[in-house]
């Protein structure tokens, strides 16, 4: 794989075009398939050297095919092979006939399987071109394989999940590790698929990698090359103001705390000022907490206005324990009248769910200057038509969400996805599950805020946020709390 394109990601579909493209340049289709089924064999290997029996279970279609070649490649090592077919193996097509053809194991139909203790699965049955559900006799013996607990070692994806958009068609095999081809797919990082997947290796065929990314989809993995030439520059004699001053709305008296955590996360990140704006009843128990980070009563919209006449205030954090009312609907159309950059959180998000399209027009009419950080049910509060639509996948829903909002979208969760409006996307997959503590998201509101802050815009701030929040939750290690958890996040670079 060349450098730098490891973070590529294509669904399948496009993988198709690219096969397709590769074929019409003069490159030997057949050949892929060989080296595919190959890097399967070696995997196996690799990972299994004292398996008993390798269980080859081998599809109508060039998944099948990859299994046929990893099958031959298997025997010819000496190793015990048994091979499994789904459908009529004498209606294959194309290259994978020819694998069959040239594979000397007689094979059985895929119900007479019956897997035992010492038994490695090699599962080829569907991979890029599952279209539905799978049928009972593949949700069969997914069962039978799971229940007897054997290792499984899947051919691009494990059969059953869709390589577009993660989902479980109807049963899926839970892989010990798979093996896929030029680029991962999205499948791989989307939940539930991720957890099907086991490690995944991504081995190059040999498909020039131009004709990858002439079918891309500006679609990829989050990590640094997503963002890092936007970053703010370590200039060690930066004047404060410099890198930005962001303002973190703090809610009533009673819910004060998660103020504090994205103001201390914005200011880890790198802002250069950090101010918590705080109503008059609260002043007295933020006062009590901050010390680096500055406070400021904000109690009503004139205050704001107020507030908004220093030109340096620009970046704001609304949302994290503020209240769900008419009060945040008026500070964010104020803030946005006033050409401010927002990071619009928790409350912040839910406020709108009566007139979504509210918030959207508010932002419409700029560069995006606004970032959304819903989880899932905050989502559908904002985009209920989006959340619903069982055709789309995360990264459909967050993209078009992101276009409709003029928005940086990150939609949270374990495998959170961050969108742009012009339709460039990542996946992320950083986060380790002790990421999902209290407080963990007004933490990474305030990392976004601290970012932008500094002047690094919607899109990049939001990936770069997302990432640099698992990246601190590794550090911070099994038992993180969102206090351990900002005191490792670290000022890029
Ligand atoms: N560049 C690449 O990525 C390459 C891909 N290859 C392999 O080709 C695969 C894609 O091949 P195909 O497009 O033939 O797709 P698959 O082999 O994944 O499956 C397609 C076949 O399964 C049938 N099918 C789909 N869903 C079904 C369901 N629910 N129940 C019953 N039948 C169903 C279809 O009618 C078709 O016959 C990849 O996953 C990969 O393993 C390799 O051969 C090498 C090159
Ligand atoms: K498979």
């Amino acid at each position: 794989m060349a450098r730098g394109h490891c973070n590529w990601l294509l669904t399948p579909s496009a993988m198709g075009e690219v096969d397709a493209a590769a074929a019409a340049s003069g490159i030997d289709s057949y050949g892929l398939m060989e080296k595919a089924g190959q890097a399967v064999a070696a995997a196996v290997l690799r990972l299994f050297p004292g398996a008993e029996r390798f269980v080859v279970l081998c599809g109508p279609g060039n998944n099948g095919g990859d299994g046929y070649v990893a099958a031959r490649a298997l025997h010819e090592t000496g190793a015990p092979v048994a091979l499994f077919h789904f459908g009529d193996p004498a209606t294959l097509k194309g290259d994978a006939a020819t694998a069959r053809s040239r594979c000397p194991i007689e094979g059985a139909p895929l119900d007479t399987c019956r897997p035992a203790p010492g038994d490695v699965i090699v599962d080829a049955i569907f991979g890029a071109g599952l279209a539905r559900a799978v049928p009972p006799a593949v949700a069969d013996i997914v069962q039978r394989v799971d229940e007897a607990g054997l290792p499984v070692v899947a051919v691009d994806l494990p059969s059953g999940i869709d390589g577009r958009t993660g989902v479980v068609m109807g049963a899926a095999f839970r892989a010990r590790h798979t093996v896929t081809f030029m680029t991962r797919k999205p499948g791989h990082l989307l939940l539930p698929g991720r957890m099907h997947c086991g490690s995944v290796e991504t081995f190059d065929i040999g498909i020039p990698f131009r004709l990858v990314e002439a079918k891309g989809e500006r679609l990829f993995v989050n990590g640094p090359e997503a963002w890092d030439a936007a970053m703010p520059q370590t200039d060690a004699a930066a004047h404060k103001f410099r890198r930005g001053h962001l303002t973190v709305f703090s809610g009533g008296a009673a819910a004060t705390g998660a103020a504090r955590l994205a103001a201390a996360a914005g200011l880890r990140a790198g802002a250069g000022v950090v101010t918590v704006a705080s109503p008059k009843e609260a002043v007295a128990a933020n006062a009590a907490h901050l010390t680096a980070v500055m406070l400021k009563a904000v109690e009503t919209e004139s205050d704001l206005a107020d507030y908004l006449h220093d030109e340096r205030r620009s970046v704001f954090v609304l949302g994290p324990g503020f209240g769900v009312g008419a009060k945040a609907r008026a500070f964010v159309t104020a803030l946005a009248a006033a050409g401010r950059r927002l990071v619009l959180d928790a409350d912040g998000i839910t406020a709108f769910a009566e007139d979504p399209q509210a918030l959207f027009s508010a932002f419409a009419d700029s560069v995006p200057r606004l970032v959304l950080t819903p989880h899932e049910g905050e989502f559908a509060r904002l985009f209920p038509d989006l959340a619903a639509d069982p055709a789309l996948s995360k990264v459909d829903r967050a993209r078009q969400a992101a276009a409709r909002a003029n928005a940086a979208v990150i939609y949270k969760g374990a495998d959170s996805v961050i969108a742009a409006p012009d339709g460039r996307a990542l996946i992320n997959g950083n986060a380790p599950p002790s990421l999902a503590t209290a407080g963990s998201g007004d933490v990474l509101a305030g990392i976004v805020g601290g970012l932008l802050a500094q002047g690094v815009p919607a899109f990049e701030a939001a990936a770069a946020g997302v990432w640099l929040h698992g990246d601190a939750a590794q550090r911070a290690g099994a038992g993180l709390t969102a206090e351990t958890l900002i005191n490792h996040i670290d000022r890029w670079h």
